[in-house]
C-alpha cells in the first residue's frame, strides 16, 4: 500500500551542522560547539539537524551524536554509510531520521548518491534494521527515476534528492536541465507514495528554484549556512535562509 506526500505549501529545513565541526577540529579545540549550533538552529527557525558521521570521523564525532540527540526539540536526521557499524550505531542513538549515503574515504564530499539499484539487498536489509529500531529511512539519491523506484522497492519511505549537480553547472542550458531532472524524480517520487527531500551544495542563490517545486518536503543544507554565518551570524543565517525557501515556495522569490 502506498501514501501520497504531497508537501504543499509548507518547506522544513534540515541545519546540516557538519561544517562546524569541521572548523572546531582544524584546531583540535572545543569550539565551536556542534551541540550549541544545534540548539541555536532549532531557536532560529530549523525543522531538523543533520549531521553526518563519516566513516573517517573528520568532522562530526560519535560523542556530538550521542551529545545531541537527547537535547532536540525538533529531529535528528542521520546521515551514515550502509555499514554494520554505522547501523549499529544509529541503532543505539534512535535518531527520528537515518539518511543512508554513500562514502568513499578520500572525497571531498559526498559526491553522487546511493546506488540502491546496484547494492539493492544490502540497501534493503539496512532499511529493515533500522525500521525494526523504529527508525524512518531515507536514501540519498541521485535525481533518477530508476533509483527511485529501486528505493521505494526496498521499503524507504523517504528519499533525498542529491542536488550537487544542480548546484554544480553553471550554463543556463544545463541548469535548466538538471532542474527538470529534479522535478520529474520528485514527481516521481511522489507518485511511488514517498516523502521528498533534497539538498547537497545548496546556498543563498540557487535554493529557489529548488524550493519551489511543491512537493518537496525538505531541504537539508549546511556548507553555506556555515560560510554565509561567518559574515552574519549563526543564527541569521539560518533565519535567512529559512525565509528565502518559504517566499520561493509561496511563489515570491
Ligand atoms: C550526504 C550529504 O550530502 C551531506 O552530509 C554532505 O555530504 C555534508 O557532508 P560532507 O561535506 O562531509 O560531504
Ligand atoms: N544531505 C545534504 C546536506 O545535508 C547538506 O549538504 P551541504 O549543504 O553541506 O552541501
Amino acid at each position: 500500500m502506498s501514501f501520497l506526500h504531497p508537501a504543499g505549501p509548507s518547506i522544513e529545513l534540515g541545519i546540516n551542522i557538519d561544517h562546524v565541526a569541521t572548523l572546531r577540529n582544524a584546531r583540535g579545540t572545543r569550539y565551536p560547539d556542534p551541540v550549541e549550533a544545534a540548539l541555536q538552529a532549532e531557536e532560529a527557525g530549523a525543522d531538523a539537524i543533520t549531521l553526518h558521521l563519516r566513516e573517517d570521523r573528520r568532522h562530526i564525532r560519535d560523542a556530538d551524536v550521542q551529545a545531541i540527540r537527547p537535547l532536540l526539540r525538533t529531529r535528528m536526521n542521520l546521515e551514515a554509510a550502509v555499514t554494520s557499524e554505522m547501523l549499529d550505531f544509529a541503532c543505539t542513538i534512535q535518531p527520528q531520521d537515518v539518511c543512508l549515503v554513500p562514502e568513499k574515504r578520500n572525497e571531498v564530499t559526498t559526491e553522487g548518491g546511493l546506488d540502491v539499484v546496484g547494492h539493492f539487498a544490502q540497501v534493503q536489509a539496512a532499511i529493515k534494521q533500522l525500521q525494526e529500531a523504529g527508525i524512518r529511512v531515507s536514501l540519498f539519491i541521485d535525481p533518477d527515476a530508476e533509483q527511485i523506484q529501486a528505493a521505494a522497492e526496498a521499503g524507504a519511505p523517504v528519499i533525498e534528492l542529491h542536488t550537487g549537480r544542480y548546484a554544480e553547472v553553471t550554463e543556463e542550458k544545463e541548469l535548466q536541465i538538471e532542474l527538470l531532472r529534479i522535478r520529474s524524480s520528485v514527481e516521481e517520487g511522489i507518485k511511488r507514495g514517498l516523502k521528498v527531500n533534497a539538498g547537497h551544495g545548496l546556498h543563498y542563490t540557487n535554493v529557489q528554484a529548488v524550493a519551489a517545486i511543491p512537493d518537496i518536503a525538505e531541504l537539508n543544507i549546511g556548507h553555506a549556512v556555515v560560510a554565509h554565518a561567518v559574515f552574519v551570524g549563526w543564527r541569521n543565517a539560518i533565519s535567512e535562509m529559512k525565509a528565502i525557501m518559504v517566499k520561493a515556495r509561496l511563489g515570491q522569490a
